[in-house]
């Protein structure tokens, strides 16, 4: 059977068929409309404590590019902000489009941007990534959305990994790396209960969408875009658009940290 991805015989609408839950109650990404989600004030702060020594390595893996952490003590968590108990960082990815109109997950009233960052947390009342994954509780994913600007120097150690990442399956060291210099000024966010935007799309994430976008530049989306989801020697398939679009609400309240 042929494996999920992006494209129009693998991709997002036909997820369902090896999915079913890709039609569940909590699914993500969503539209996030500012003037319907509710200000919470018993909301906290979003506390990321993250030690530059945790970065390990960086991978393509056929669908995007991420940063894994040494996730086997507390070095680099996320606390406070909606979710309760210690969360510690697995790793980051991103998501993009093939033009700077599309490439995100999240939307904000109806907005698409060029890319949106996640840093993948999970719950330590739990043994391991590999258990939490399942609970509904398990997961807490920061999202931020990048927009169009100019260069981000704080992008710049990424995208110079690139050259050596080019294919899927090639991975190689990325090491003393504060996630943090990633982060915008202002840690005020959108809060509410969804799922893994890729298979197996399972329901356990705590989504943390950070209101403040951050810059990416043209020139700079265009090194994301000159990856590739192929490994090498096979036929040539541009990493681009691998974004899941927005989500039925179902129902669903988003709460603001902020006014
Ligand atoms: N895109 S995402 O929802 O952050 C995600 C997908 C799959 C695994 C994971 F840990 C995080
Ligand atoms: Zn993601």
């Amino acid at each position: 059977s042929h494996s999920w991805g992006y494209g129009a015989d693998n991709g997002p609408e036909k997820w369902e068929e090896g999915f079913p839950i890709a039609n569940g109650p909590r699914q993500s990404p969503i539209d996030i409309v500012p003037t319907q989600a509710q200000h919470d004030p018993s909301l906290k702060l979003l506390k990321l404590k993250y030690d530059p020594a945790t970065a390990q390595g960086i991978l393509n893996n056929g669908h995007s590019i991420q940063v894994d952490f040494a996730d086997d003590d507390d070095s680099s968590t996320m606390t406070g902000g909606p979710i309760s108990g210690t969360y510690r960082l697995r790793q980051f990815h991103f998501h993009w489009g093939d033009s700077d109109d599309r490439g995100s997950e999240h939307t904000i009233a109806g907005n698409m941007f060029p890319s949106e960052l996640h840093l993948v947390h999970w719950n330590t009342k739990y043994p391991s990534f590999g258990d939490a994954v399942s609970q509904p509780d398990g997961l807490g994913v920061v999202g931020v959305l990048l927009k169009i600007g100019s260069a981000n120097p704080r992008l710049q150690k990424i995208i110079d990994a690139f050259d050596e990442i080019k294919s899927k399956g090639k991975q190689t060291t990325f090491s003393n790396f504060d996630p943090r210099t990633l982060l915008p000024a202002s840690l005020d966010y959108w809060t509410y209960d969804g799922s893994l935007t890729t298979p197996p799309l399972l329901e356990t994430v705590t989504w943390i969408v950070l209101k403040e976008p951050i810059s990416v530049s043209p020139g700079q989306m265009a090194k994301f875009r000159s990856l590739l989801f192929n490994a090498e020697g096979e036929e040539r398939c541009c990493m681009v658009d691998n974004y899941r679009p927005p989500q039925p609400l179902k129902g669903r309240k988003v709460r603001a940290s902020f006014k």
